[in-house]
């Protein structure tokens, strides 16, 4: 998985305290991106070690992962609710709203979060700001991909397609759809430019987590400190 933020030890510690908050009998939303990967895999140790649980990955590379290391899977489509949701963030306030997609995971992520009991959040202190200060990434319909660019431009933000890094063209998500990341500078409310963004046809879902978060554990260099 792509590393980003902070040092590796941060969200390990951070990941495998909030993996220690699942028990057996329960269902996981297993989240996407470098932070989550340790919680992923200190669940297989659980696992391993007798945990009865069963995940719902949030992406292709989420799934991988929990196969390689031994957790049983359950697809979105099939479970009406999840008992907690583990899951990174790119961004994350005082108010633990997020930006996330990062990783172009954002729509089944929020899917996940907005179903479970418990969503908790691990990051980095490097995720941490006063307000909420990074590109907003929308998943869009590849037909929608101009007029989309032309609603946000209209609420004052600056669309850029995400190109591939590893091939000629787009990043495509794991549903077929193409990602525009928006600039918006600091997003001073972030629910009025979530209601917005919902709102813009085309958008199948933007990376703003708002009142979604229940706790966020954030790994430090000699510690986790728990924000609720
Ligand atoms: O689409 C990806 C996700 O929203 C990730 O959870 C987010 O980008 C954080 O990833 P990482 O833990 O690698 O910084």
């Amino acid at each position: 998985m792509k590393t980003t933020g902070g040092s590796d030890d941060q969200k390990r510690r951070a990941a495998e305290r909030a993996a220690e908050l699942v028990s057996s009998g329960e269902t996981v939303g297993l989240g996407t991106g470098s932070t989550t990967a340790f919680a992923i895999r200190a669940l297989g140790r659980a696992v391993d070690g007798g945990l009865d649980v069963r995940g719902v990955p949030t992406s292709f590379a989420s799934r991988e992962l929990a196969r390689d290391v031994g957790i049983p899977l359950a697809s979105l489509d099939e479970v009406a609710s999840v008992d907690i949701a583990i899951d990174g963030a790119d961004r994350l306030d005082a108010d633990l709203n997020l930006i996330k997609g990062g990783g172009a995971a954002h729509a089944r992520e929020k899917i996940v979060a907005a179903a479970a009991s418990r969503f908790v959040v691990v990051a980095d202190p490097s995720k941490v700001a006063e307000t909420l200060d990074r590109s907003v990434p929308l998943e869009v319909l590849p037909d929608a991909r101009t007029v989309v660019a032309g609603a946000v431009e209209e609420l004052g933000g600056d669309p850029e397609l995400r190109r591939a890094e590893r091939k000629d063209g787009p990043v495509v998500t794991d549903n077929g759809n193409l990602v525009l990341d928006c600039e918006f500078g600091r997003i001073a409310d972030p629910a009025s430019l979530a209601a917005d963004l919902s709102a813009t046809p085309g958008v199948v879902e933007h990376g703003l987590f708002v009142g979604l978060a229940d706790e966020a554990y954030v790994g430090t260099d000699d510690g986790v400190d728990v924000r609720r």
